[in-house]
């Protein structure tokens, strides 16, 4: 309920006046209802049902006919007819004003929401990505935000139906505390008794959030591997796994179903008793008159369908309530984790690019991926990458290289030890004007599902037309991209053509490039490449020589020749460090053992 409140406060903050006009608007429109309700009582009299007698005690009706008596000399049916018509179809405009009004607010209140998770989402740690899996954000950003939605729509129905109720009850009071009181307490015994529906629909809801991120996590999963899952032929377990947890969605709505249609069973039965005995209450023992029982029944014979709906409607919202606290739970969490916490101009990348003249300096530098393993990704780490020379990166797999890489570029943070970036602390503004000036492409490159034009143009929204083809001849992919249906406006992605692994490399390595980088990282970034493309782009990075730092992980030694300085990593470990030629000749060392082991591989 703590969280549901947060979220109504956070409703209050966004909407200000229109929540209170909302509220309002649904006073007003209850009390014209119940107006319009008491005009039966004349209209009866009209026809002669009625004596006149029989209202004039009722303060409300007398007080609204001495009024119309001193505007109108008698009282026609006419009359009370149009003033009918008047009020209830004033009512029925204010109730689409007050409709569009809260319409607009939730949606308002929803995209803020969208807009706020979003952006807490784009702007956390890397680590916060590391330790969470993608299909709970997915899961976040459509199912319980839609949840949350649903949950305060519900919210605001239950403040309509309630205040509406109240007035109701209101006037019912005014003409039959006593009667009105009978009601009252039946209906608060129903409420109470209702309550152990509540409670089951919350456990309902809860398993709801858990199985729908399971289906979230699968789905996603599932589709990723989807070549793995065919070429082994894991259909048939996948089909299973599918099936089981599809049948205990299924159990989970039918039960939530079970519940709701207990309680309304319970609530509609309990309203025909309710009814019967209320009449043989007022008849035979209060012997209230006729024109009273008749506006009284007629007053909650419309009250106890909203009796009946607010039961329904806490049933399902607190069916929504794992939503708000998982919400909230990932809001409090993405506040924490947030990395930019610098001023606009630093969000909006506007300060000054890094022109990095010293390098990037490690020392003592450790890091774990878990506070609590015994086992360092990077040990005792204390390195120098000289600016505008090229480092190469070099280790069997899992020695702690992509860590290194991610400690380089300001993506984590040391457990002990720091880096520094022109002997300035790799930290808030050195770390923002230190990314805007990477360029990098990693062994698994991602290309938007746009056009080529596009996906270069993230990186410099302001380059020309010849720019962007230098940066494709650079990367040895002129020649490609000009052979495709549309050039530089071929969709690339699912939907449009497909690009090889190698092509997808050059095209990420060309907008890289683009971006004119302070530093250059390429992780196995030519991985895919054939050897008379690797050829180029070595040829091509060597242009770049003495204009930028760039550093290069690489399992193909022969493709780091060039190399000013090689860092060799065992097990989060530096073992060796030095020129390419000087580690090559130092038989004992690992570098020239990896040498062997690669060019004994190739003969
Ligand atoms: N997100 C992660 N969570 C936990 N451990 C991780 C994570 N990423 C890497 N590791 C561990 O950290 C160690 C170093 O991994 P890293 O990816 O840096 O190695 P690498 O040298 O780049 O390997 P490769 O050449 O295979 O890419 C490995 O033992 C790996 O299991």
């Amino acid at each position: 309920m703590k969280d549901l409140m947060y979220f109504i406060a956070k409703l209050y903050r966004a909407s200000g006046f229109r929540l209170v006009l909302n509220i309002t608007l649904v006073l007003v429109i209850s009390l014209l209802e119940g107006l319009g309700l008491y005009l039966i009582i004349p209209l009866l009299g009209m026809i002669g049902l009625l004596e006149q007698q029989a209202w004039n005690d009722w303060p409300l009706v007398s007080g609204v006919q001495t009024l119309l008596e001193g505007w109108f000399t008698e009282l026609s049916l006419l009359l009370v007819l149009v003033l009918y018509v008047l009020i209830l179809g004033g009512q029925a405009m204010l109730t689409r004003l007050q409709s569009l009004l809260s319409t607009r607010m939730l949606q308002g209140f929803i995209r803020r929401m969208r807009m706020e998770t979003y952006e807490g989402l784009l702007y956390a740690r890397w680590e916060f990505f590391l330790r969470s899996r993608k299909s709970d954000f997915h899961h976040m950003m459509s199912n319980e935000l839609g949840r949350v939605n649903q949950g305060v729509f519900l919210f605001m129905s239950m403040i309509t139906a309630g205040l509406f109720t109240l007035i109701q009850i209101g006037l019912a009071f005014w003409i039959s505390p006593l009667l009105t009181a009978f009601v009252l307490l039946s209906g608060a015994a129903l409420a109470l008794f209702g309550r152990r529906y509540i409670r089951g629909s919350k456990r309902v809801g809860e398993q709801t959030t858990e199985l729908s991120k399971y289906y979230f996590a699968g789905i996603q999963e599932h589709f990723s591997g989807i070549k793995d899952i065919k070429s082994n032929r894991l259909e048939p377990f996948h089909t299973s796994w599918f099936a089981r947890l599809s049948r205990q969605m299924e159990t989970n709505f039918i039960t939530f179903g079970d519940i709701n249609s207990k309680s309304q069973l319970i609530y509609r039965l309990s309203s025909v008793l309710l009814i019967a005995g209320f009449i043989y209450v007022s008849i035979e023992m209060l012997h209230t008159p006729a024109e009273k029982l008749i506006l009284i029944v007629l007053i909650f014979s419309r009250l106890w369908p909203r009796f009946i709906a607010i039961q329904s409607q806490s049933e399902q919202l607190v069916t929504n309530i794992p939503a708000f606290t998982a919400m909230r739970r990932l809001e409090q969490e993405l506040r924490q984790e947030r990395e930019w916490t610098g001023g606009e101009e630093e969000n909006k990348g506007k300060q000054e690019k890094l022109h990095m003249t010293q390098g990037i300096q490690c020392r003592g530098v450790s890091y774990r991926y878990k506070p609590d393993s015994p086992v360092y990704a990077l040990r005792d780490i204390t390195i120098q990458i000289p600016a505008r020379q090229m480092t190469a990166i070099v280790g069997r797999s899992g020695a702690g290289k992509s860590t290194l890489m991610d400690l380089l570029m300001g993506l984590i943070s040391p457990e002990s030890g720091e880096v520094l970036v022109d002997g300035i602390p790799l930290k808030e503004q050195q770390l923002y004007r230190l990314r805007d000036g990477i360029g990098y492409v990693p062994q698994d490159p991602f290309l938007f599902h746009e056009s080529i034009r596009h996906n270069l143009k993230l990186v410099a929204p302001d380059a020309s037309e010849e720019e962007l083809w230098e940066a494709l001849r650079f990367s040895a992919s002129e020649e490609f991209v000009r052979s495709l249906p549309l050039g530089l406006d071929t969709v690339i992605g699912d939907r449009g053509i497909r690009l090889s692994g190698g092509e997808r490399q050059r095209i990420v390595l060309a907008r890289a490039i683009l971006k004119r980088p302070t530093l250059l990282v390429l992780d196995e970034a030519t991985s895919a490449l054939d050897t008379e493309n690797e050829r180029l782009i070595q040829t091509a990075l060597e242009s770049l020589r003495g204009s930028m730092t760039i550093v290069v992980i690489a399992h193909r030694l022969s493709t780091i020749r060039n190399a000013d300085q090689v860092i060799v990593m065992e097990q989060g470990a530096v073992i060796q460090q030095g020129g390419y030629r000087q580690l090559a000749q130092d038989r004992q060392g690992r570098f020239s053992r990896l040498l062997q082991e690669q060019t004994g591989m190739t003969k």
